[in-house]
């Protein structure tokens, strides 16, 4: 599969790190101006770059925008001439709606997309939404894209606001908790380097628990915590310091402010 990908921040690579394990995947990268980061990509993943638009569109149908969502108007723009009805645009960007992209590049077939930076692990949750121009065959190659870096998830747009708000920025809850680890265990008095191997396979262990248990999360604490234990010690803080409620609207405020990124930037776009 060849893709052209435009945009090569922290998203982008992530992806062509995952992509780059796979010979199949053949990939042409591109930003605004920062040649460095180009550089970077190309001696670190074995990636071709360029600025010719041209080139981008005749390497490969996948466009993959991944850019900002302020930047995606500035960013399709170039390309939008050279496009066909075989040409796939697909995003990763948050809260720009398949509308809106379809009215930039209305040749184009459309098709979103909530990734996460653990594709650089073969990790990801992608979301998949895909517009009504987008053919079957377009949305197989698509899914097969993704399936390379992790797991995929058919959606209804709509949904991919509060999925940005769960999975596209969720790593960043985990590695906070992480790095709250971190700090107790330096502050109970165990070495960095032993408390993150300590803590890393705690987490992976209890997120394969998780996925494998028929218990609820609640159950799985609970069968942690003896009465009168370490375990209900900690929990106490936990609940006096309303923990789980700061997290549930945590997502929540990610939630408002993705539906509130579409809203915003596709007016102040509309108007420019
Ligand atoms: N970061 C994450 O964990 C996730 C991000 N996303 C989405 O991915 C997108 C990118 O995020 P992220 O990687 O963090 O952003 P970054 O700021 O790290 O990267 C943005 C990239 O877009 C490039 N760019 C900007 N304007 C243009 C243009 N006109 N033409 C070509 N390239 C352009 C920039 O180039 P230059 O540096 O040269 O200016 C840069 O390489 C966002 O839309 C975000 O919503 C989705 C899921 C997770
Ligand atoms: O913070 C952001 O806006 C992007 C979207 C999902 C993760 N990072």
């Amino acid at each position: 599969m060849n893709v052209s990908i435009i945009g090569s921040g922290s998203m982008a690579e992530a992806l062509i790190a995952g992509w780059a394990r796979h010979d199949d995947v053949s990939m042409l990268v591109t930003n605004r101006s920062d040649d460095h980061k180009l550089l970077h990509l190309e001696s670190t993943y074995g990636v071709h770059t360029s600025r010719d638009p041209k080139a981008l569109l005749q390497h490969a149908d996948i466009l993959l925008l991944t850019c900002k969502p302020k930047d995606y108007k500035d960013a399709l723009m170039p390309y939008v001439p050279h496009m066909t009805s075989s040409t796939i645009v697909v995003s990763v960007m948050a809260g720009i709606t398949i509308t809106s992209l379809e009215e930039v590049a209305p040749l184009a077939q459309v098709i979103r997309t909530m990734p996460n930076t653990s594709a650089a692990v073969n990790k990801s949750m992608t979301s998949i939404a895909a517009g009504q121009s987008a053919s079957n065959v377009s949305i197989d190659a698509i899914s097969r894209l993704f399936s390379l870096v992790g797991e995929i998830a058919f959606v209804e747009e709509k949904l991919l606001d509060p999925i940005t708000a769960l999975t596209g920025t969720g790593p960043a809850y985990i590695y906070y908790l992480v790095e709250a680890m971190e700090i107790a265990a330096h502050d109970i008095g165990i070495e960095k380097e032993l408390a993150r191997k300590l803590i890393l396979q705690t987490l992976s262990g209890a997120s394969e628990t998780a996925k494998v248990s028929s218990h609820t999360p609640r159950e799985l604490y609970k069968q942690i915590m003896s009465p009168g234990g370490t375990t209900e010690a900690g929990f106490h803080v936990l609940e006096e310091r309303h923990v789980q409620k700061a997290l549930i609207d945590c997502i929540g405020a990610a939630n408002d402010r993705s539906k509130e990124l579409g809203i915003v930037l596709t007016n102040a776009l509309k108007r420019s």
